[in-house]
C-alpha cells in the first residue's frame, strides 16, 4: 500500500521521536556538565555557572506568566500556574528562586549580586531571552513542547546532586535544595506537558512544529554552556561579564 502523505505519527512513534531529540541533544551531554559533575570545575567556574544560570532561573516564571497570559482555558491556567508558584513560592517559604540564591551563597557569592543579574554572559542573555520570546509568540502547542526538555531534567538533577556532593565542599542538603525539590516538581509538570503535546499535535505539521520547538529549546540550553565554557574554562571573558573576585560575600 502506498504511504498516505501527511499522516501524523502514532502517539507512541511521536513520543519516541521527542525522546530521541533529548537523547541526542539535551545538555546532559555537554562537556561543561561532565566537568561540573566530575569535580573538575574550579571554584570560579562553579560561581560563573551559578551566576549565569540565574538568568535562566529568573526568566522561567516570567516565561510561564507569558504563557498563561495567552491561555483562555481556566483549566489549563490552573494546571500551569503551579510552575510559577514552584519558582516564586510564598513570602515566608520562598521557592526555587530563593533556593537558587542559597546555592549562590554557599559558593561564596553575594545573593544580591547574583539576583541583580550583572555580569551575565551576552550569549546567555540572548539565549534565555529567545526562549521567553518563543513562548510568548509561538503557538501554545510549540510553547508547551519547548518545556519538554524537562523530560530529561530529573536524570541530570540526580547526577548533579550525586556529583556535587562527592566533589565539592559547598555541597550539602541546604545548598542543593533547589535540585532536590525539582526531582519531585518536574515529573508532575512534564507528565502533563507531554500528554498535552501528544494529544494536541494531531497532524504531522503540528508534530513537526513541536519537534522543532523541542530542538530549539535544547539549543537554548546548549548555547548557555558553550558560552560558559568559552568564557571561563578557556578564559575568554567578554567585556562586561563577571570577573572572578567580583560579587563575593
Ligand atoms: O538543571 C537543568 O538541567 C534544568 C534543565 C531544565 C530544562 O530542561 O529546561 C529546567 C531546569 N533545570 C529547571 O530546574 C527548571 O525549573 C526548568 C523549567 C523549565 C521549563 O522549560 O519550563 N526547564 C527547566
Amino acid at each position: 500500500m502506498k504511504d498516505v502523505p501527511n499522516q501524523p505519527q502514532s502517539r507512541e512513534e511521536f513520543e519516541a521521536r521527542l525522546r530521541a531529540i533529548g537523547a541526542e541533544r539535551y545538555h546532559d551531554r555537554h562537556p561543561f556538565h561532565a566537568r561540573l559533575h566530575g569535580g573538575e570545575c574550579s571554584p570560579d567556574e562553579v560561581r560563573a555557572w551559578v551566576i549565569n544560570r540565574w538568568m535562566y532561573q529568573s526568566r522561567i516564571p516570567m516565561k510561564d506568566a507569558a504563557f498563561m497570559s495567552r491561555v483562555d482555558d481556566p483549566a489549563l491556567r490552573r494546571r500551569w500556574r503551579k510552575r510559577i508558584e514552584d519558582h516564586d513560592g510564598g513570602v515566608e517559604e520562598g521557592g526555587g528562586i530563593r533556593r537558587w540564591l542559597a546555592l549562590a551563597r554557599a559558593v561564596g557569592l553575594d545573593p544580591d549580586y547574583v539576583a541583580g543579574g550583572t555580569g551575565i554572559l551576552p550569549a546567555t542573555r540572548f539565549a534565555v531571552d529567545a526562549y521567553v520570546r518563543f513562548v510568548r509568540d509561538m503557538p501554545l502547542l510549540d510553547a508547551v513542547a519547548a518545556s519538554l526538555t524537562e523530560l530529561f531534567a530529573p536524570k541530570i538533577h540526580a547526577q548533579r546532586i550525586e556529583g556535587l556532593l562527592a566533589h565539592y565542599d559547598f555541597a550539602d542538603d541546604r545548598s542543593l535544595a533547589y535540585f532536590k525539590k525539582r526531582l519531585t516538581e518536574a515529573p508532575e509538570d512534564v507528565a502533563f506537558g507531554l500528554d498535552y503535546v501528544l494529544t494536541h499535535a494531531d497532524t504531522l505539521e503540528k508534530q513537526d512544529a513541536a519537534a522543532r520547538a523541542l530542538i530549539f529549546k535544547t539549543d537554548v540550553l546548549w548555547a548557555q554552556l558553550d558560552a560558559l565554557w568559552h568564557a571561563y574554562v578557556q578564559d575568554n571573558i567578554p567585556p562586561g561579564a563577571w570577573q572572578p573576585g567580583e560579587g563575593l560575600l
